[in-house]
């Protein structure tokens, strides 16, 4: 958590002028599109991906896929079959945006950038290792401070020769010799969740697949683990699990080809936070369209979260599938709650319990502090410097709300940190979100979308 040298600009965060009426139309998940372009990518055919989420995390990891050989084309519809080329950046997906991903050989050498994506920096290396020279990887400053070395270690158990430089983080090199031996490995995965995940995902390519067995603390955001699982099914691999019978934290996936899929992404529930934040902290109404009925994004327990904090919601059937609408009731409450499981939602609740009517105490989130920034710190840091009332504890927060001010929330290169400060700027005169296109990680488009959501505000009433 340092702050930027150079001072980029502040972006006033739009007051809510009275309660927000909004229908926001939220972009696809970073956790799904990134998962599909690698299962894509690995797959023994062709494949589709409509609806990807196009932002800096996933163009991140479909240029490193292509510059592995991968075929990646992209369509603005899938009618017009028009192509565009992947460097386009700052284009939030539109509904007839489509990727097809056309597999081909691995191939190094081959540069790397994963910016600070934990999914490029965690996904991608038990890819390289497929390939037939060595592939290179490098990041953003704060990617080298991300834990890695989980995942070095696993590989070279699986055979593979990686040159971290001694480091155990990144920058490093994978050389690839065209094959994996895979097999059993012990990792310790209580750090993120992503080393699990990344090993399971490319585990049906390597000869004896993998047995993964997490050894150590409780592992966080299980339901990113799920959501590896359940694609890795729809794909055709087979996979042994503990929540289908499997051996506790034992993960096991057998080698074999993977189909190539027409996949549509479900949108961002994560990123559909800030928006159903508004709606709480505003007493408004938002609705976002195509909610799925049944996700393994961790985003779905806003329903329930929120739903504690103050709101209610509804799933709603539309002309065009399902919605959520979630209403604000003019109170907020604080919250205890377990976020382990659901650990990047944090930074949203937290920004949320700063403007209840009683204190929150969060639990489980210690790994925030390896996250795009320490979180627990900055957050502590920003909502205090609002004159907020914000401890960290050994595992996550405590927050007593106070009456705040207006003044710079800083951000870290967080996305999340952007989105949280912006709904204490809902509520609070004069908060001015510093480098707020950070969002560009997972949400290019978010000043467009706040603005436009609190264009439809009703006038008047106080927020
Ligand atoms: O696999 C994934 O797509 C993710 C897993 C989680 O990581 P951690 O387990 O490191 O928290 C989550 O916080 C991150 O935003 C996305
Ligand atoms: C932790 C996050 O991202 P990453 O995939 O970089 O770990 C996040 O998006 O909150």
């Amino acid at each position: 958590m340092t702050e930027s040298s150079v001072q980029p600009a502040l972006w006033p965060a739009p007051l809510a002028t009275g309660p927000v009426e909004a229908t926001v139309t939220v972009p696809g998940s970073k956790s799904v599109t990134n998962r599909a372009l690698v299962l894509a990518a690995l797959a023994a055919e062709p494949g589709w991906l409509r609806r990807p989420l196009r932002s800096r995390d996933t163009l991140l990891m479909a240029d490193a896929l292509r510059a592995m050989g991968v075929g990646i084309e992209e369509t603005v519809s899938s009618s017009s079959q028009a192509s565009r080329g992947m460097g386009d950046t700052g284009e939030a997906a539109t509904t007839g945006e489509a990727w097809r991903v056309i597999p081909a050989g691995l191939h190094g050498p081959a540069d790397v950038r994963v910016g600070n994506a934990g999914t490029v920096m965690r996904f991608l290396p038990p890819v390289a290792a497929l390939a037939d020279g060595p592939v290179s990887f490098d990041g953003d400053p704060r990617s080298y401070e991300r834990p890695l070395g989980v995942v070095i270690q696993a590989l070279r158990a699986l055979g593979a020769r990686v040159d971290d430089h001694g480091r155990g983080s990144l920058p490093l090199t994978v050389h690839g010799c065209g094959a994996l031996e895979g097999g059993r490995v012990e990792v310790d995965a209580s750090a993120s969740s992503q080393f699990v995940s990344a090993l399971l995902l490319s585990a049906p390519r390597f000869n004896q697949g993998v047995e993964v067995r997490h050894v150590g603390a409780a592992l966080p955001s299980l339901p990113h683990i799920r959501m590896t699982v359940d694609m890795l099914r729809a794909v055709g691999a087979r996979v042994d699990e503990p929540e289908t019978g499997g051996e506790p934290d034992v993960w096991r996936v057998r080698s074999g080809a993977l189909l190539g899929r027409d996949l549509t992404i479900e949108p961002d529930l994560s990123n559909a936070q800030p928006f159903l934040a508004a709606a709480l902290v505003t007493g408004g109404r938002v609705t976002i369209p195509d909610w799925p009925t049944r996700t393994t994004q961790p985003g779905d327990a806003l329903r329930s979260l929120f739903t504690r904090m103050g709101g209610s919601c509804g799933i709603v059937s539309t002309a065009g599938g399902t919605a959520l609408t979630f209403a604000g009731s003019g109170r907020v409450h604080g919250i205890d709650a377990d976020l382990s499981e659901v650990g990047e939602l944090a930074p949203g609740i937290a920004a949320v319990a700063a403007l209840a009517d009683s204190p929150s105490t969060l639990r489980g989130v210690a790994h925030l502090r390896l996250h795009e920034t320490d979180r627990l710190a900055a957050l502590t840091k920003e909502i205090n410097e609002l004159g907020g009332d914000v401890t960290e504890t050994a595992d996550g927060l405590v927050v007593r709300p106070r009456p705040l001010h207006g003044g710079v929330f800083h951000t870290y290169d967080d996305h999340r940190m952007a989105t949280a400060g912006s709904v204490l700027g809902l509520a609070v005169p004069g908060v001015e979100i510093e480098n707020v296109e950070t969002t560009g990680k997972t949400l290019p488009d978010f000043p467009r979308m706040w603005t436009d959501m609190l264009a439809g505000a009703k006038a008047g009433a106080g927020a």
